[in-house]
């Protein structure tokens, strides 16, 4: 997916606010992608646009070459692509309260016309990955802030995406917890060339990433290449 020369402005209490201007970044099948700067820089904005959940009010979107989206698409007409293309986790877990931590990831897979049988059983095995096999029957208020974010983890790659972009995902968890899921990510990335972004606060997981992204008030600033960081790493 590579969203190129875009800016987002939103007009907020009577004043534009410039959320991005001009950003070109493709995020490339197998490649992990980290993205860093500080508070109100854009970070998330991006991942909406090249995920497509937002629009971007200049530039495009294209997915392997192709517009995808631009400041006149009508987001709700890309849903089905989202569906079974992208991946979100967000911030906050956003589960379904009223369901279990099971159901939370099986209902993505039936939303996808999995048949409920075939979907239980995937979504138990993507828990279990996760550790959560002892999790699975319990309701969102029944578990931990960092046992809701794997939930959401889990749903977020029950369909397979090409295009996995998690916002903040290790911020809820140890640092064991947060290293085993970019573990994850890494693995995504390396054996089912998923293209995968993250937006984190976190320099532990510097080494994990192939490049990272610096941004700053909307802008791009420097992009290196992740490896081994300087401090050592603590768990
Ligand atoms: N829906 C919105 N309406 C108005 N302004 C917005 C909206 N979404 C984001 N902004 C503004 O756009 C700028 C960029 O926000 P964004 O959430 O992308 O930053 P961020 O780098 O992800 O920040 P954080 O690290 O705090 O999550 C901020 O100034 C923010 O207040």
């Amino acid at each position: 997916m590579e969203v190129r020369g875009a800016g987002k402005a939103y007009l907020s209490a009577g004043s534009t606010v410039n959320a991005l201007a001009d950003m070109t970044l493709a995020l490339r099948a197998g490649e992990l992608t980290g993205i860093v700067g500080p508070s109100g820089s854009g970070k998330t904005t991006f991942l909406m646009i090249a995920g497509l959940l937002e629009p971007p009010s200049t530039g495009a979107v294209l997915f392997r070459g192709q517009p995808i989206a631009d400041a006149r698409t009508r987001l709700n007409s890309l849903r089905d692509f989202r569906r079974t293309h992208v991946g979100f986790i967000f911030q906050k877990a956003n589960l379904i309260p009223f369901l279990t931590a099971v159901e939370n990831v099986q209902i993505a897979l039936e939303i996808n016309d999995v048949r409920p049988k075939a979907a239980r059983a995937k979504a138990r095995d993507l828990l279990a990955r996760f550790g959560l096999e002892q999790r699975e029957n319990n309701y969102p208020t029944q578990l931990s802030g960092g046992e809701q974010q794997r939930v959401s983890i889990a749903r977020a790659l029950a369909n397979d995406p090409v295009l996995l972009l998690a916002d903040e995902p290790t911020a809820a968890l140890d640092g064991a917890r947060g290293r085993q899921v970019m573990q994850e990510f890494r693995k995504l990335a390396d054996e089912r060339q998923v293209a995968v972004c993250v937006v984190t606060h976190d320099p532990r997981w510097s080494d994990i990433f192939d490049r990272i992204v610096e941004m700053s008030d909307g802008r791009m600033t420097t992009v290196r290449p992740g490896g081994a960081p300087t401090a050592p790493v603590e768990l």
